[in-house]
């Protein structure tokens, strides 16, 4: 088989696509050497003092982990000097990242968690980092949060990196899901899982059943229905690794469902745990990309205007068969 890049692919197999462009094509060059470096650091880990944690707590809350600064640093340090990005959005900082006046700007959004599943880290289970590009529709020199703040639907490309037992890079322009490989031995992410489609109906159903007393009735039941197996209804098996990008990955390949539900324990905080911008809304474009379905328990993630950076919103996502499931629990 004819080995193919990601650039190659995305000038070759994707002509008609208006991202095909110098600036989409740098940025995305930009964002995987970012991903090698991570990649290399990730293998090495235990080699290198970027296991456990730095001491300090993010603006999400949560412990900082020195593979989450290390990724955070590195991504941010290639790509504001890449001249195409207008701003960029971390799910380590609080606030809106701009692009120093010494660089040179573009029109592009890149909206990042550097490091998803943080918690796994020190075991050696997959991990990866997610994006998501928007573009600047006015044409300022400062954008705004409000410029940034769009409905995922608005995306114009958007993927992941998973270190996992292989490095792979799965990303979308809105042309289908293609996969591609790190070859180590040659430095290049080659094609591997050329349009991917997820099954319409899965067998594995994936979500943290710890927290099954801190759910609403609803909730309840939307679990409890993928345990259901009286007559003639299908069973399941339960998968949940813990890090979203592998639990979403094999959910993509393998089919059925992820879900990660609002959480009743504490009221100030209905909207669950992942994050909108940095991890809901890109896997969601993947998704319908794919031809499956990702939503709240009611409506379409990708048509949620965003109020803030890092809004929190209850996330079910999968194959079509399960996803409308939920909706009709839901609705019921
Ligand atoms: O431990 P929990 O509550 O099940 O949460 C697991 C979820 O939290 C996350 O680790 C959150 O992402 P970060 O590691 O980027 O903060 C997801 O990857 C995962 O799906
Ligand atoms: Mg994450
Ligand atoms: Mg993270």
């Amino acid at each position: 088989m004819r080995q193919i890049t990601v650039i190659e692919h995305l000038l070759l197999h994707q002509k008609e696509n208006p991202l095909a462009t110098g600036n989409f094509t740098r940025l995305l060059t930009e964002l995987i050497l970012a991903a090698k470096i991570i990649s290399r650091a990730v293998n090495k880990a235990g080699l290198m003092d970027v296991l456990g944690e730095t001491g300090e707590i993010n603006v999400q809350g949560e412990q900082v982990q020195k593979l989450d600064e290390f990724a955070n640093r590195v991504i941010i340090h290639r790509l504001q000097r890449s001249g195409v990005l207008c701003a960029m959005a971390s799910e380590e900082n609080a606030d809106i990242i701009e692009i120093p006046e010494k660089y040179s700007k573009g029109k592009y959004f890149l909206v990042f968690d550097p490091l998803d599943g943080s918690s796994n880290i020190d075991a050696n289970v997959s991990i990866g980092t997610i994006f998501s590009i928007y573009k600047q529709e006015k044409d300022t020199d400062y954008p705004t949060l409000g410029e940034l703040l769009q409905k995922g639907s608005q995306q114009v490309a958007a993927g992941y990196f998973l270190y996992g037992s292989s490095t792979m890079l799965v990303y979308s322009t809105g042309q289908g899901v293609h996969g591609f490989t790190l070859d180590p031995s040659v430095g290049e992410f080659l094609l591997s899982h050329p349009n991917i489609m997820i099954p319409k109906k899965g067998k594995i159903y994936s979500v943290n059943e710890g927290y099954f007393p801190f759910w609403d009735d609803k909730t309840k039941q939307v679990i409890a229905s993928f345990k259901d197996v009286s007559a003639g209804k299908s069973t399941y098996s339960l998968r949940y690794i813990g890090s979203l990008v592998a639990d979403f990955h094999r959910t993509l390949l393998y089919g059925g469902i992820f879900m990660y539900p609002k959480d009743c324990r504490d009221p100030k905080k209905p909207r669950g745990k992942l994050r909108l911008l940095y991890e809901a809304n890109p896997m969601a474009f993947l998704v319908e990309q794919a031809g499956g379905m990702a939503v709240d328990g009611e409506q379409r993630i990708l048509d949620i205007l965003p109020e803030e950076l890092h809004q929190r919103v209850p996330l079910f996502i999968g194959s079509a068969t399960e996803v409308k499931k939920v909706l009709d629990i839901y609705k019921s």
